[in-house]
């Protein structure tokens, strides 16, 4: 297939008076992983709402593959290839692990998954199909043993990685990722790079984090948004070392700290 994964241009979405993108503009690459960080209110969540489908830009083109995406709905992103994981996991607290799994692989069922799942209309092969791969994914991501467990009754790092193996389950073309680290102890948070750069077998990935640690260790390219415009995009060097990324993110010069450092806080001025 021709083209980026993913081609975002000139992607201006308003609100209002508020110009919350102003011509954004970046590609991701097949099987990378690209960055996208900036301080509070810099546009980050609104890229993955345009891309979701949840906003409709003011100006722009999204393109997959070269293909334009017109009026695209969060409904059609499985169709796309596209999957997202929420920074509130939306898991669904009245179902177990492994149907929560089940629902992310419910493309791959052809008689669809409410009547599997209240075996209304069921269709045994179906249910086969995305009960086997939901389970597979369970095992890649570690989560086996509570495939019968509600989510909330399981530790938050766990619930992550069963968020993670629902948004992979159908082995998405480009995984939207929206701060996947918040909330994981330090050594949850290594394994997270570790599962990030293995997706790059199967697809690439959008990361949206705070965590430059994670960032600066996982992604192929970096880019910066501040105050909804691109002011960097370049390898995680590139953009370490960039004087507008550092005034972006520290302020006047005489503010101290190395935000940018592996393990720095990441956030800066808030632009709402
Ligand atoms: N639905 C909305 N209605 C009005 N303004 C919005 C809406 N969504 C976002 N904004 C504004 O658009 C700007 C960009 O917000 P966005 O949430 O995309 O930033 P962000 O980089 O994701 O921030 P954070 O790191 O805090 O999550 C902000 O000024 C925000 O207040």
């Amino acid at each position: 297939m021709d083209g980026p994964v993913l081609s975002v241009e000139h992607l201006t979405v308003a609100f209002g008076g508020l110009t919350a993108l102003d011509r954004v503009t970046f590609d991701v690459p097949h099987r990378s992983v690209v960055g996208l960080i900036g301080p509070n209110g810099a546009g980050k969540t609104t890229v993955f709402n345009a891309v979701s489908g949840v906003v409709r830009p003011r100006e722009g083109t999204l393109r997959r593959h070269g293909r334009p995406l017109r009026r695209h709905r969060p409904h059609h992103l499985p169709r796309l290839g596209i999957s997202r994981m929420l920074q509130g996991l939306g898991l669904f607290p009245g179902m177990t692990v492994l149907e929560n799994v089940m629902v992310g692989a419910d493309p791959l069922a052809t008689g669809g998954l409410p009547g599997m799942l209240t075996g209304l209309g069921r269709a045994p092969r179906d249910e086969r199909r995305v009960r086997g791969r939901a389970e597979a994914a369970l095992h890649e991501f570690g989560v086996a043993d509570a495939a019968h467990a509600l989510p909330g009754t399981l530790p938050y790092g766990v619930q992550k990685r069963v968020a993670l193996a629902r948004a992979c389950v159908c082995f998405p073309e480009l995984l939207l990722l929206d701060e996947p680290a918040s909330g994981l102890a330090a050594d949850e948070v290594s394994e997270l790079a570790e599962r990030v750069r293995m997706m790059r077998a199967h697809g690439s990935v959008l990361l949206v984090e705070h965590h430059m640690d994670l960032v600066m260790r996982v992604c192929d390219r970096v880019v910066v948004l501040d105050f909804g415009r691109v002011i960097a995009d370049g390898t995680p060097d590139e953009v370490r070392a960039d004087p507008a990324v550092e005034r972006a993110y520290l302020g006047p010069p005489e503010d101290d700290g190395d935000l940018l450092a592996p393990g720095g806080p990441g956030e800066a001025h808030d632009g709402r």
